[in-house]
């Protein structure tokens, strides 16, 4: 079956107009839940599935089973797996493929990408090897095309059923933000312009690894004293290296940092913060992986963030914590023991 995407001619428009016409890439469940909170606000949405399945779904059947299940979709929401398809005519993209995804998803769209189109990064994570947020590596592929960071605590399905969110729309050209703004603002998704995109997704990076630490500390069963001390304690983590990358303290102690870090730490919903459950319980991280189709952003991120944090000497015992777990230097009680070990010291440190 052919799936076709039309989103009208190819043209540039000037920065004051409304973004009648939207493309999502990324079909997992927050591209999808993306596409439904943009066509609910009324824009013309085409979305790019990897999967050919997943496209003809939402399209025919105007549902993701793959990726949100029990969520009926907006029957005017467009699926196609050709991404030339999916980005002709396109005012703006919303980028949402996982985040060790990015560059090679940005290369293949790079020959199709609408002329004067922005990009919305929407991943949460730093790319691993290189260590570059996804707005540096997408800079690295598309150096010419405007960006934005959509980021803060959002559960993919509670968008898509339509319930009350907050999130940052973040991009160094203000304008840019208030445009986005006013493209996928509606009365329950409810977007806040800044013009600190850096701040904004170093906590939506760094609180995946966070929320890993609270999920093993609870299937520890070690208790809410213990969930506070890393919650508050994982926020300094992310203020200090936020504050070396440039970022403004305000936003991460905003929607995309500290609003984002207490949604995803604290909640069996998040996917990063139940295989932190599932370790500390004493299951495997392999075995947690195998088979496995949805993203825990956190695993890739752990290791990226901690070299990060070394490039620029700055101090994340949490996040070293969860990345020694993961790559299986330490067991679960050797992460504690490492956490628990360390020296007393003055809170501001
Ligand atoms: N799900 C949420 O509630 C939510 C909310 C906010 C932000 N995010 C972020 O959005 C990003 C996407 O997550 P998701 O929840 O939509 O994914 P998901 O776990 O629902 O699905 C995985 C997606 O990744 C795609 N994928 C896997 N490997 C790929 C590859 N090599 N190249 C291209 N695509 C590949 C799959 O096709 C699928 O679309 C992540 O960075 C995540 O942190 C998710
Ligand atoms: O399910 P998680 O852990 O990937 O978290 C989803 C979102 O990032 C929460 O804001």
């Amino acid at each position: 079956m052919v799936l076709e995407c039309r989103g009208g001619m190819r043209h540039n428009r000037p920065m004051s107009e409304p973004l009648s016409t939207l493309a999502v890439i990324g079909g997992g469940a927050w591209g999808t839940a993306l596409a439904q909170t943009a066509s609910r606000a009324g824009r013309s949405v085409c979305l790019w599935a990897r999967e050919p399945e997943v496209a003809e779904a939402i399209t025919t059947r105007h549902e993701n089973p793959d990726f949100l299940p029990g969520v009926p979709l907006e029957p005017a929401i467009r699926a196609t797996s050709d991404l030339a398809q999916a980005l002709e005519g396109a005012e703006a993209v919303l980028v949402v493929c996982p985040a060790q995804a990015l560059r090679p998803v940005l290369a293949a769209a790079a020959p199709h990408w609408p002329s004067g189109a922005p990009m919305v990064l929407c991943a949460k994570g730093v790319e691993l090897g290189s260590g570059l947020l996804m707005t540096e590596v997408a800079h690295e592929v598309l150096p010419t095309v405007a960006q934005a960071v959509l980021s803060g605590p959002t559960f993919a399905k509670e968008v898509a059923l339509g319930r009350p969110t907050a999130v940052t729309i973040a991009a160094a050209d203000p304008a840019l933000a208030e445009r986005l703004v006013s493209a996928l603002g509606t009365r329950t998704f409810r977007p806040y312009a800044a013009n600190d995109p850096v701040g904004a997704e170093v906590g939506g990076a760094v609180k995946n690894v966070l929320a890993i630490a609270c999920g093993v500390v609870e299937g520890l069963g070690l208790g809410d004293n213990a969930r506070a001390a890393l919650l508050t304690r994982g926020l300094a983590e992310i203020i200090r290296l936020g504050r070396a990358l440039g970022a403004r303290p305000e936003t991460l102690s905003g929607l995309s940092g500290l609003g984002d870090l207490i949604l995803t730490a604290t909640s069996a919903q998040s996917r990063n913060f139940s295989l932190g459950f599932a370790l500390g319980e004493g299951q495997s991280l392999e075995s947690l992986l195998s088979g496995r189709r949805t993203v825990a952003e956190g695993v890739p991120s752990a290791k990226a963030v901690v070299a990060l944090a070394e490039r620029h000497g700055i101090e994340m015992p949490i996040c070293a914590a969860i990345n020694n777990l993961l790559a299986g230097a330490h067991d679960v009680a050797g992460a504690m023991e490492a956490l628990l070990s360390r020296p007393l010291r003055a809170e501001t440190d």
